[in-house]
């Protein structure tokens, strides 16, 4: 078996008294789609805060493909394929899907520096992350005028144009139509194999069209992982979800 991709040892952080993160060990192999669930409050998306170097680790290590990036600044491990999705769009409303591509692209120029000369690959791997993304008819449409999820898959664009090898996701499907949600499913299926990503969710509809292991989290540890099924019949994960099922039904 080759090595884990990512893989959390021993992960901690404390906000004050809180240990937020608390001892938190995660594998994931390259091309695996990894469901983080658990109850409010559980540390999910600190743990991602926690990766991508938002949140510096106040105990244990982070590796990504064997390099340990515990220590490393945000925009290093960005460089070194770390691309997260948050909540919260950051598209230039004022600029098309095309021009946000191209200042995705500018940020990491070392990927396209090696298709520079080759200005049709270029433009063939744009075509091709816009067709996977749904947005091939919106090139030049301004992202103001996009729906709420063609801005979320052109927000997905963008981090593939970057290069990103490991996708954190908080919530994807937060706000989006049923349409919108499954058209989602659809672009993370169509991204395993080739992406590692680790999705934050709490419709699980949507956690079921795309979950191969999930891993749940309470009180920033490690509660339960394995198939949705294994996870759903797990006492501890019943207990841990009593009184918020009527809210995450
Ligand atoms: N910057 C911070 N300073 C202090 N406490 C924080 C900070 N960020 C998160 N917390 C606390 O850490 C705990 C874990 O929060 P986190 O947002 O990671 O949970 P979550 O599992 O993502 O929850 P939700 O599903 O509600 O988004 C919570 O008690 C939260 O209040």
């Amino acid at each position: 078996m080759s090595a884990p991709y990512l893989q959390l040892i021993d992960l901690q952080v404390r906000f004050g008294g809180l240990r937020a993160v608390d001892g938190l060990n995660l594998s994931l192999n390259f091309g695996e789609l990894r469901c983080l669930l658990g109850p409010n409050g559980a540390g999910k998306s600190t743990t991602l805060d926690l990766i991508c170097g938002k949140t510096r680790a106040t105990g244990g290590k982070i590796l990504l493909d064997g390099q340990d990036i515990t220590h490393m600044k945000e925009y290093q491990r960005a460089r070194a394929g770390v691309g997260r999705k948050f909540q919260t769009p950051t598209v230039f409303k004022e600029l098309s899907v095309s021009e946000n591509l191209e200042i995705a692209r500018s940020q990491n120029p070392g990927v396209w520096a090696a298709l520079k000369t080759f200005r049709t690959r270029r433009q063939g791997k744009i075509k091709e992350i816009l067709d996977l993304v749904n947005l091939n008819d919106q090139f030049h449409t301004l992202a103001g005028n996009l729906s709420h999820g063609q801005t979320q898959w052109l927000e997905i664009a963008m981090l593939l144009v970057q290069d990103s090898k490991l996708i954190l996701f908080d919530e994807p499907a937060a706000g989006m139509t049923i349409q919108e949600t499954r058209r989602t499913a659809e672009i993370f299926n169509a991204l395993k194999g080739s992406h590692t990503m680790i999705v934050v969710e709490h419709d699980m509809g949507f956690v079921r069209e795309i979950a191969e292991t999930v891993t749940v989290m309470d009180m920033g540890r490690l509660l339960s992982e394995g198939t949705i099924q294994e996870v759903e019949s797990d006492p501890a994960v019943r207990r841990a979800y009593l009184g918020e099922e009527h809210e995450h039904a």
